[in-house]
């Protein structure tokens, strides 16, 4: 098993290569920690070196404010979410690495409202996730436009199902993650989302007072007498009051975890049945694996980012962490089809990110 040579894959000056003796590179290391969490045994969290990891982490850092992504590589929004993931779930996280980041971030969001690589480069879901998570976890998600970024995202999913990752281009399983994951995050933001309206919290109320009156859409239906579903609009000024309002920030240590918690006030943004059916009944071979899209072979990075998707899909309509969806929420036999949740900013199964956090954070 591959995960048992990653001790080895560890540089002597901290970070991880894509195998023994290959040079450190961000996406590797994020790969390596996230790998070394699913394995969630004390022997595999030990054997981070979080010290020679942080000063990895920090030569990475570039003047412009982002990070890139090995020593002489390239800099970008990826480089940034990977960078800022691992200090955050590894608890390492400080001032001086997050420093200039939502800078180099907020410069990447680009007129169609989501996020490219680099400033001047195509929005792009693989970056516009990036660049949200890494905009959470270091607590300046209201610093982007929000109204532009939800604008963008709810026109890539394709009459297929799936999401393409940018505008004009084919659908494909691995934006199931990508593209969902954004929409996931954004379900949790709806006090950034309200306050970028303009709508104080009184009107907020007055409209959900408002759309309660109206004639329910097949969605609200939905909603309707499910008290472990979401709201149909936002209760604000109930829970989540407060949140993202710089005097009650959480600790930047703390963002990871504070986000899972938070309940989810948004329905979804997307028609998470329809994904669903795409990833199982598209990308999935029926010998085992996923793909891009038929006609494609399966792989690894499809396998993991088609179940990520999935299981952000499968979730999308409970309101809280931890609490199952409901069968009629996920597409096939329930007992067959049902995934365990992951942590949408990390991407790390919720139960490992867990545990996880309660070792690094004794440290
Ligand atoms: C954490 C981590 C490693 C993040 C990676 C994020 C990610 C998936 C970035 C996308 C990269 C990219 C420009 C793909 C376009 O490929 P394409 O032109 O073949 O595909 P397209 O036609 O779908 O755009
Ligand atoms: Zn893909």
């Amino acid at each position: 098993m591959c995960c048992l040579r990653l001790p080895s894959s560890q540089d002597k000056d901290g970070g991880y290569g894509g195998g023994p003796g290959q040079m450190p590179h961000l996406a590797t290391t994020y790969a390596a920690v996230n790998s070394l969490i699913t394995l969630g045994k004390p022997e595999a969290l030990s054997s981070i070196n979080r010290e020679k990891l942080y000063t990895f982490l920090l030569r990475m850092k570039d003047a412009s404010g982002g990070f890139r992504m090995h020593d002489g590589g390239e800099v970008d929004v990826r480089a940034c979410y990977t960078a800022i993931s691992v200090a955050n779930i590894l608890n390492i996280v400080d001032d001086e690495l997050i420093h200039g980041v939502g800078n180099y971030i907020l410069s990447c969001q680009t007129y169609e409202g989501g996020i490219a690589g680099e400033p001047g480069s195509e929005a792009h879901g693989g970056y516009t996730f990036c660049g949200l998570a890494a905009m959470i976890l270091i607590n300046e998600v209201n610093r982007l436009d929000l109204l532009g970024l939800i604008d963008w995202v709810v026109f890539r999913q394709g009459v297929e199902g799936g999401f393409q990752g940018r505008t004009n281009k084919l659908v494909d399983g691995c934006y199931s993650f990508w593209q969902g994951a954004v929409v996931f995050l954004i379900q949790r933001l709806n006090l950034v989302v309200h306050e970028q309206l303009g709508l104080s919290n009184d009107l907020s109320t007055e409209s959900a007072d408002d759309s309660s009156e109206s004639e329910l859409s097949d969605e609200e239906e939905h909603l309707e007498g499910t008290s472990s579903h979401v709201q149909e609009t936002f209760p604000l000024g109930q829970e989540g009051a407060g949140q993202d309002n710089a005097s009650d920030s959480p600790k930047i240590a703390d963002t990871g975890h504070e986000f899972i918690n938070r309940p989810i006030a948004m329905r979804p943004l997307f028609d998470s049945m329809y994904l669903q059916q795409y990833v199982l009944l598209c990308s999935q071979i029926e010998v085992g694996g996923f793909r891009d899209k038929p006609g494609k072979g399966r792989d690894y990075y499809h396998t993991c980012y088609c179940l990520s998707g999935l299981s952000i899909a499968q979730y999308s309509w409970t309101d809280e962490a931890d609490s199952p969806p409901l069968p009629r929420d996920v597409f096939g036999p329930y007992s067959k089809c049902l995934l365990e949740q992951v942590h949408p900013l990390f991407n790390v199964e919720l139960d490992r990110y867990y545990e996880a956090r309660k070792y690094f954070s004794g440290l």
